[in-house]
């Protein structure tokens, strides 16, 4: 094993440097000697490193120990419940809300086999509480039913994503981890004068990612989504900027620069409603779920005058199927 044997005094602002420059090897254990430490490295030219490191050093050959790798909760499943993997009964992925975690374990994996992965999980990953999937997101209020598997049996938490945090009850609303970006690249487009309108808020992610605004109206038709907002709202000492409307956004009537509709499964049945409430030049970040993106700008064609600002794929939502996101600027 290449090792870098240093004066010990020298030992940690060189560790350092190697770790800044990727020439640490962090798979094994340092080493030590009365008055040298031997530091594990990636094989480099000699003359980089010095010119890196500008102190004395030999490089010399020596066996250092490996260090323990901790396997994870993915590495564990993967090598414990391989059939049920392969079988996609289990999936390897799974979702964080706060000090939560959201397992995908199908109704067919028998219960206690479902709980031993729950525990599993629960040490395995930092957490407080691990739950599962138990249906589809479904119903107008866009929740699924989760059942819990270990640790605390609670479902509220508070979630920090970007630079905000968000109280968020898994049983009572919607909410996905998985969104961060589209929050923090929203966020980051939004002008300092803008009135925007959120009008599917939730508790409040794209809202309180868009505080740069003026002025932003948050509106959800679940009171548990509401009432989450309004604390998420003080939480995030936003109170002078965002507006929580308890109503269904088909009746409220508001203008605003920028309207942002992430409801994928029904948003096309709220496009009038959507360019009613944009100003001219204003923008919509419209959601859908799709085979492809002309399918999903379909709506739009023959009611406005727009141009699209850029589109992408959000993630899968079924084998042939995505959900997209689409940002268009309404002319007239
Ligand atoms: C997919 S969730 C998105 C929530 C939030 N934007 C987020 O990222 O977490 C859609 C939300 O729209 C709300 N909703 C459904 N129909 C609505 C309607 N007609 N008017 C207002 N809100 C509605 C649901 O209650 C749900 O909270």
């Amino acid at each position: 094993m290449l090792t870098l044997k240093i004066d010990k005094k020298l030992g940690e602002k060189v560790r350092r440097l190697l770790i800044e420059n990727d020439l640490y090897d962090k798979d094994y254990l340092i080493d030590r000697d009365d008055k040298h430490l031997y530091l594990p490295i990636k094989h480099v030219d000699e003359k980089i490193l010095r010119e890196i490191l500008k102190v004395d050093f030999e490089i010399v050959e020596r066996d250092l120990k490996k260090r323990k790798k901790e396997k994870s909760f993915r590495d564990v499943i993967n090598e414990k419940y391989r059939d049920i993997v392969d079988k996609k009964l289990l999936a390897l992925s799974y979702d964080v809300i706060g000090d939560l975690v959201i397992l995908q374990i199908s109704d067919e994996v028998r219960e206690d086999i479902r709980k031993e992965i729950g525990e599993l999980a629960y040490k395995l990953i930092p957490c407080k509480g691990v739950f599962r999937r138990k249906s589809e997101v479904k119903g107008e209020f866009r929740i699924r039913e989760i059942e819990h598997l270990a640790g605390e049996n609670r479902t509220l938490t508070i979630h920090k994503e970007n630079n905000y945090r968000l109280y968020v009850d898994i049983a009572k609303v919607y909410f996905s981890p998985r969104l961060s970006g589209e929050r923090k690249r929203i966020g980051e487009s939004v002008g300092l004068n803008e009135t925007v309108i959120d009008m599917f808020a939730g508790v409040g992610p794209f809202s309180i990612a868009c505080r740069r605004a003026r002025r932003v109206y948050a509106i959800d038709i679940n009171p548990e989504a509401i009432s989450l907002l309004k604390k998420n709202i003080e939480l995030n000492k936003v109170k002078h900027k965002i507006i929580p409307i308890l109503a269904d956004a088909n009746e409220v009537d508001l203008k605003g620069d920028r309207v942002i509709m992430n409801l994928p499964k029904y948003s096309y049945k709220f496009v009038d409603k959507a360019l009613s409430m944009i100003n001219k030049n204003g923008i919509i970040h419209y959601y859908t779920i799709g085979e492809n993106f002309s399918e999903g700008i379909k709506v739009f064609e023959g009611k406005c005058n727009f141009e699209i600002l850029n589109k992408k794929i959000v993630k899968s939502y079924s084998p042939k199927k995505y959900i997209m996101a689409f940002d268009i600027i309404v002319k007239d």
